[in-house]
């Protein structure tokens, strides 16, 4: 065997730990400390099947039983499981209630996953489009009438309506309820995709009309990746958690179970201080707000809807992108700046447009990351 296996000895993250680190997929994702030391009891392989008695979402030792009625009353939903994130419970929802060959419809701002579920579970697409492009990409709710009028129309059956609650490009808020009413009046199952929502700011599911749920663990829970949740009403359970033929207590779309270890124990020991961090969303806007009052002073300019309903801020930044014309360092001048006065998060060699959040963090380290762009925008800009 002829493999080289140092590399694999003392890995280490780039990413150092006392970092500000500005990456929107990864602020909702930081541990708390109760939850990293849940990490040393629980860090071996099935470390949460000591006590199973055939399905992971029964087991009370440690308490995923009690947690998965627990996120299911978070999320005013009926019931819930436990899934390896967003696009797995996606695929579930999608490969259990639809038929091959039925339509999805999403919105435009939808993650690839929705459209990648999709075509795994042989089905076809219909987007919903803009109410606006440049510069809000807002997303025409309204619109879902017609697509869904168009398909049925030709004799084509919709089988799912699906919206990105917050989408990862330009971090949007949809008002889910305005769709949720559109599916209850057309008899259309809906699923609302709450992986930049669920875990970060409320969602209660009866209010949206959402038939099902799904959140990502790693994205928005505090968690360790991979990990997420499902969420369904009563109407639906039955398929959703059928059960096989030849080992009864084995749910097929789980194919048997999900997230057997590490990855649900973060997701539980983080759920404390999840279920009391959504309640500061107010203060998270405040300071998400700040961020682009102050950087469109230096000109940058933020693009999504205005004001910012969700920490995710996409940028234009014309100003950084001169400076990379003149810079050595060409665009990576911006990404060293940052590294050089602990930050962290933003991709390396971008200056045109860049993504950050500042979720989490404290006023004054808030504060510290604006000063310290405005500072490399004035010392290398004209
Ligand atoms: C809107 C949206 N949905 C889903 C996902 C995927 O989440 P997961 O990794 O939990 O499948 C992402 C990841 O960036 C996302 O932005």
């Amino acid at each position: 065997m002829n493999i080289n296996l140092d590399k694999y000895k003392n890995l280490t993250r780039n990413l150092a730990r006392e970092f500000i680190n500005l990456n929107p997929i990864q602020r909702g994702g930081i541990l708390p400390k109760e939850a990293k030391k849940a990490v040393y009891e629980y860090w071996d392989g099935y470390s949460v099947c000591d006590y199973c008695h055939g399905r992971l979402d029964e087991v009370t030792n440690p308490p995923i039983k009690d947690f998965l009625e627990d996120i299911a009353k978070f999320l005013n939903m009926d019931y819930t499981r436990p899934t390896h994130g967003a696009r797995e419970g996606k695929f579930i929802v999608m490969h259990s209630i639809c038929d091959e060959g039925d339509y999805v419809v999403l919105d435009k701002n939808a993650h690839y996953t929705s459209y990648v579920s999709a075509e795994r579970a042989k089905l076809n697409i219909a987007e919903v489009g803009y109410e606006e492009e440049y510069p809000t990409y807002k997303i025409n709710l309204d619109g879902y009438k017609e697509v869904i009028d168009n398909l049925e129309d030709k004799g084509k059956t919709v089988g799912l309506i699906l919206l990105t609650h917050v989408d990862g490009e330009y971090g949007n808020l949809n008002d889910a309820k305005k769709v949720g009413k559109i599916a209850k009046e057309r008899g259309i199952p809906f699923l609302l995709n709450c992986a930049y929502t669920v875990g970060r700011m409320p969602v209660d599911g009866k209010e949206v009309k959402a038939d099902f749920i799904v959140a990502s663990g790693h994205k928005s829970m505090a968690a360790s990746a991979p990990c997420g949740i499902l969420a369904f009403n009563e109407e639906f359970a039955d398929k959703i958690t059928k059960t096989s033929q030849r080992f009864p207590v084995k749910e097929v779309e789980m194919l048997g179970c999900t997230s057997r270890g590490l990855p649900i124990v973060t997701l539980m020991a983080s759920f404390p201080h999840v279920v009391e961090r959504v309640k500061r969303w107010d203060e998270e806007l405040k300071k998400t707000r700040y961020v682009v009052d102050e950087l469109e002073k230096i000109g940058f300019k933020q693009l999504g809807i205005k004001p910012k309903e969700h920490d995710l801020i996409k940028f234009e930044t014309p100003v950084l992108d001169e400076i990379a014309k003149k810079d050595k360092r060409k665009g990576f001048f911006f990404y060293d700046e940052l590294k050089k006065r602990g930050i962290g998060g933003i991709r390396a060699g971008v200056t045109k447009e860049i993504k950050m959040s500042v979720y989490g963090l404290e006023w004054e380290q808030v504060e510290y990351v604006v000063d310290a762009i405005k500072e490399i925008v004035e010392k290398y800009g004209e």
